[in-house]
């Protein structure tokens, strides 16, 4: 999906939601344990459930490597049920050296050579230039590196001064010169809100991936006040608080239900900005 469809799908929907599917087979409903693809059938529910209200699904991909073989099938099945008017994730937070980090691209991009269909792969940035560049080779598909995250880990490493700058910034400053906002977004937590208007002064057409809302507290309204753009923007991940939001027969009904609501906030914060 490119930028300008991305884009339109956030005005059309009305939405900048992206439902993290972290399906943990320990957390499922009890009545789809005799499914015989569990971690599948819940996450069939689930889009089938929020598929109008969510412009991008993002799939976490250790909770399906957890799983061993059954779980790359369980992830592939969902992959492919997801409807191609949604941004795909894969949250994998991958990067090394140059010729591995090719096949691991392979793995989430090219669907030719036995990998996964992709639109996007989030990538660790530590090891630097090289690392990264083997995803950005596939036109089209995107990578979404981490800069400022959601966790309190954040503060050891990357809120560290190098120079006059904090490792964040100068990750944001470096990755731009390597790819066009076309192909690359930026995950900011959205525990983070304080430092937002300085990371959008600085990647000002750059879509953000914001996870951290939901159950891990972070404000949607705050985000969204520093953070939307005139072409959207944002992505804003919520995964537990959608996807648990009930554990019995009502499952899908309720996470409708959590996506609805943040849904809703988000129509009222787009309607800021145009
Ligand atoms: O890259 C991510 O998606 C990510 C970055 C970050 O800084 N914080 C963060 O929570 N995430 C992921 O976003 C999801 C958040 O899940 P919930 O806290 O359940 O909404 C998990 O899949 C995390 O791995």
């Amino acid at each position: 999906m490119t930028y300008s469809e991305l884009s339109a799908q956030i005005f059309q929907k009305q939405s900048y939601l992206c439902i993290g599917l972290d399906t943990d087979p320990r957390k499922l409903p009890r009545h789809l344990l005799t499914e015989s693809d569990p971690v599948f059938a819940f996450n069939k529910a689930i889009i089938d459930a929020t598929h109008d209200l969510t412009v991008a699904y993002k799939p976490n991909i250790a909770f399906y490597e957890a799983q061993g073989p059954r779980g790359w099938e369980s992830l592939q099945k969902t992959l492919d049920y997801i409807p191609n008017d949604c941004f795909t994730i894969a949250d994998a937070k991958r990067g090394d050296i140059g010729n591995t980090s090719d096949l691991y691209a392979r793995a989430f991009f090219d669907p030719t050579a036995a990998g996964l269909a992709f639109d996007s792969v989030t990538v660790a940035p530590y090891m630097g230039r090289d690392s990264v560049t083997p995803f950005l080779a596939y036109e089209g598909k995107w990578v979404i590196l981490l800069a400022l995250t959601s966790n309190i880990g954040s503060a050891d490493f990357q809120r560290q001064l190098v120079g006059d700058q904090e490792l964040f910034e100068m990750v944001i400053e470096t990755a731009r010169t390597w790819a066009s906002p076309d192909q690359l977004m930026f995950v900011v937590g959205a525990t983070q809100v304080d430092e937002f208007s300085r990371i959008r002064e600085m990647a000002p057409d750059n879509f953000l991936l914001v996870p951290g809302v939901g159950a891990q507290g972070g404000n949607l309204e705050e985000v969204s006040r520093l953070g939307l753009t005139a072409k959207g923007g944002l992505l804003v991940n919520a995964s537990r608080s959608i996807l648990y939001a009930s554990d019995g027969l009502d499952f899908a009904e309720k996470a409708r239900a959590e996506a609805k609501a943040l849904q809703t906030e988000m129509a009222r914060q787009l309607a800021h900005i145009r």
